[in-house]
């Protein structure tokens, strides 16, 4: 893959003219980024003194195009730290290049932040993780990039990092165990747990030898984004910490993929047994027979 979508078309001065106004705009100085990923965009109204923009209004940034994905950048104080939050981040299947759904790790970069938060949802492919829990992630597998499709495609610029970036420790560890103490101390240890998460191009979601095949590559969450966003903040020597909401399991198998549809349509009256789903006839509808319920 090269050209198109695929190579880095910004230069330093086109981040450097969105900090620039965004600058002369708020007196707010971050030091952290928070990257807010599907219906997670409630994290930015935790911020105190708030300044808010549009993307629209931003010279340079890209538009938000997915439902969950306010399109908004929020500056604010959290807890004694000056914050920056992207109430909605950019995907490649809306159609951005990963230049383009990168853009704003780099302006953080110059705004002075020093540690970037990603957080997205994502679909659980491990025994232990379910819908509800939190997946700090401790490492990532890029799909995308592993074929070729990445945001550092291009010349490279210097003024960020090097050519040839490592990635053997993306998500920081210092970060990764406080936040791991800290669910401990709020009594939530039990919902948190650490993981491997994989970006997938999407928009489609897994078939079921997809997710069998990651389940095997050692992948515990999968989803459509936050992969392109790490490797090009640790290109630019940011501190990363990520996690993820698990909002659904992704089914291995066909039978558990028949069990979440009939979660999914709870209204039509099916029931199955802790063995196999069962699909009512229509005259056994009225009567059906009392095992588990959908
Ligand atoms: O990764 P975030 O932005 O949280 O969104 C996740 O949720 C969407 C699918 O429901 C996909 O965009 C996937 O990546
Ligand atoms: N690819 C992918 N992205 C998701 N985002 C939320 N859930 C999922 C999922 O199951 N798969």
């Amino acid at each position: 893959p090269s050209g198109g979508l695929n190579r880095c078309v910004c230069v330093h001065d086109d981040y450097q003219k969105t900090a620039d106004w965004l600058l002369s705009q708020t007196k707010h100085r971050p030091q952290v980024a928070i990257i807010c990923g599907s219906g997670l965009g409630m994290l930015a109204d935790a911020l105190k003194c708030q300044d808010a923009f549009h993307y629209t209004d931003i010279p340079g940034f890209p538009q938000s195009t997915v439902q969950g994905h306010a399109g908004r950048l929020v500056f604010g104080e959290l807890k004694g730290k000056t914050c920056v939050c992207m109430q909605g981040r950019f995907h490649m299947y809306e159609g951005h290049s990963l230049c383009k759904t990168t853009f704003p790790v780099r302006v953080f970069k110059l705004l002075g932040v020093e540690t970037l938060i990603v957080t997205n949802a994502a679909g659980s492919l491990a025994d232990g993780l379910k819908p509800g829990d939190i997946m700090i992630i401790k490492d990532h597998v890029n799909f995308p990039g592993l074929g070729g499709f990445n945001p550092l495609n291009g010349p490279n610029d210097d003024k960020f990092g090097p050519r040839f970036p490592a990635m053997s420790a993306c998500y920081n560890p210092g970060l990764r165990c406080l936040a791991m103490d800290i669910a401990k101390q709020q009594g939530v240890a039990e919902l948190v747990q650490e993981g491997v998460y994989a970006a997938v191009g999407g928009p489609n979601f897994e078939t079921i030898a997809e997710a069998k095949l990651m389940h095997r590559l050692g992948v515990d969450a999968v989803g459509m984004s936050t992969a392109p966003e790490v490797v090009v903040a640790v290109h630019c020597g940011l501190r990363v910490f990520g996690i993820s909401l698990i909002t659904n399991k992704r089914p291995l198998s066909p039978v558990s993929a028949e069990i979440m549809m009939l979660q999914k349509n709870k209204h039509k009256k099916r029931v199955w047994s802790t063995r196999r789903p069962v699909i009512l006839q229509k005259d056994q509808r009225a009567n059906p027979p009392q095992v588990g319920v959908a």
